[in-house]
């Protein structure tokens, strides 16, 4: 058994991690933080937790957690990077759900995140966890970045165009739509129903956070090379899902003929992908509570121009699922434990 801690047990993350847990046969949840809510029970809180965790939200404290083999960090960035060296020190494993140890470049980091990085040591060795990208180093991490929602979708929709040097990476476009559950559980005027129901809208057109996050993941794929991404997040009147409709333009139009078959290969032994056959429009529903990114390939009459539609629901394969995946892959049990329910429909 795999004891586990989870920081920020309250929050929407959180809950889905115990969601998830609550039906691994490998993992044992010893200790749920809440600050807010310590002292209460977790189902009490959680009523659909009922019958699976006998457990109370406790103040964050480094000996509870260093007790765990491995502690997940389900809180608002900067919170990880303050716990996470005398996790280190002690050998307990980590896999962070938020942006701490996401981007390399520091200097990026501080001016995104508006804070100076205070572990520029664990920045450095934390792995981003994606795991079809980097099974591998993932395997043997003690520190796993946990990939953002947004980033999960962009970059699996991308990966292939740019892994095979298919496109032209100076232009790329990701035009995605998030549901309210992205923004987190915490009061937010702005997220109310009665602000964002029957509307929509985009937001950080002009530079969202995960913008550099995603650069750096498309650059790696691409071996490298400049990247050129316009990235603009949309708010839907919805709970959970994204959608990412991506845009490229091929070097050679000719390259569209092989591109379901590449996209098909690409992922034909990657449990939590699935490319449906081209021409079709992947739908969040059908990923909805489910570790999953679905992707369809299009192409309109007379243009060059790739477009990915490609979906996730944030919680699940965009936060909690993916951070599950990688403790599978950390500790070297079937990665799909506790994972493979389907999407609920409708
Ligand atoms: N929502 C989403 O779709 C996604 C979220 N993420 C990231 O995951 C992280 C969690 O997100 P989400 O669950 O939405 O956030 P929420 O705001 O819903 O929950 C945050 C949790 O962290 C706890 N917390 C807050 N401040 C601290 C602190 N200083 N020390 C310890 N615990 C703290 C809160 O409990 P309390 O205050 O009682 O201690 C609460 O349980 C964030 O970094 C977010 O960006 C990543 C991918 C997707
Ligand atoms: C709808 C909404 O507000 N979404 C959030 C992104 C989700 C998230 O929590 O970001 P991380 O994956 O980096 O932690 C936002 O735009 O900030």
């Amino acid at each position: 058994m795999i004891k586990v801690g989870i920081v920020g047990g309250t929050g929407y993350t959180g809950v889905e991690l115990l969601r998830i847990l609550a039906g691994h046969p490998d993992a044992d949840v010893r200790c749920i933080t809440s600050r807010s809510e310590a002292g209460m029970a977790v189902a009490d809180l959680y009523p659909n937790l009922r019958g699976h965790f006998d457990l109370a939200f406790s103040e964050p404290d480094l000996d509870t957690l260093t007790a765990c083999d491995l502690v997940f960090f389900a809180t608002p960035h900067g919170v990880a990077m303050r716990m996470v060296p005398e996790l280190m020190a002690r050998g307990i494993r980590v896999v962070d759900l938020s942006a701490d140890f996401r981007i390399k470049d520091l200097k990026v980091w501080a001016d995104w995140y508006g804070m100076p990085h205070e572990t520029p040591e664990w920045a450095a060795k934390a792995v981003y966890g994606l795991p079809e990208v980097a099974r591998d180093a993932i395997r043997a991490a003690q520190l796993v970045a946990n990939p953002g929602c947004y980033p999960t979708a962009v970059q699996l929709g991308f990966l292939p165009l740019l892994e095979n040097d298919l496109v032209d990476t100076s232009r790329l476009i990701a035009d995605a739509k998030s549901g309210a559950s992205g923004a987190g559980r915490q009061a937010n005027i702005g997220m109310l129903h009665g602000e964002i129901g029957e509307s929509f809208k985009a937001y950080g057109a002009s530079g969202h956070r995960h913008l550099p996050e995603i650069r750096q993941g498309l650059a790696n794929a691409a071996s490298g090379a400049d990247i050129g991404v316009t990235f603009v997040p949309h708010l839907l009147p919805m709970i959970r899902g994204i959608e990412a409709t991506l845009y490229a333009e091929l070097r050679n139009p000719a390259d569209f003929d092989r591109l379901q078959s590449l996209y098909e290969e690409r992922f034909a032994d990657e449990p939590f992908v699935d490319v449906m056959p081209f021409g079709s429009h992947p739908e969040t529903r059908s990923v909805r509570g489910a570790n999953a990114c679905r992707m369809a390939l299009h192409r309109q009459p007379g243009s060059n121009m790739v477009i990915v539609s490609s979906v996730i629901d944030n919680l699940v394969k965009g936060a909690a699922g993916q951070a599950v995946q990688n403790m599978n892959i950390m500790f070297g049990i079937d990665e799909t434990l506790g994972l493979a329910a389907p999407a609920l429909l409708p």
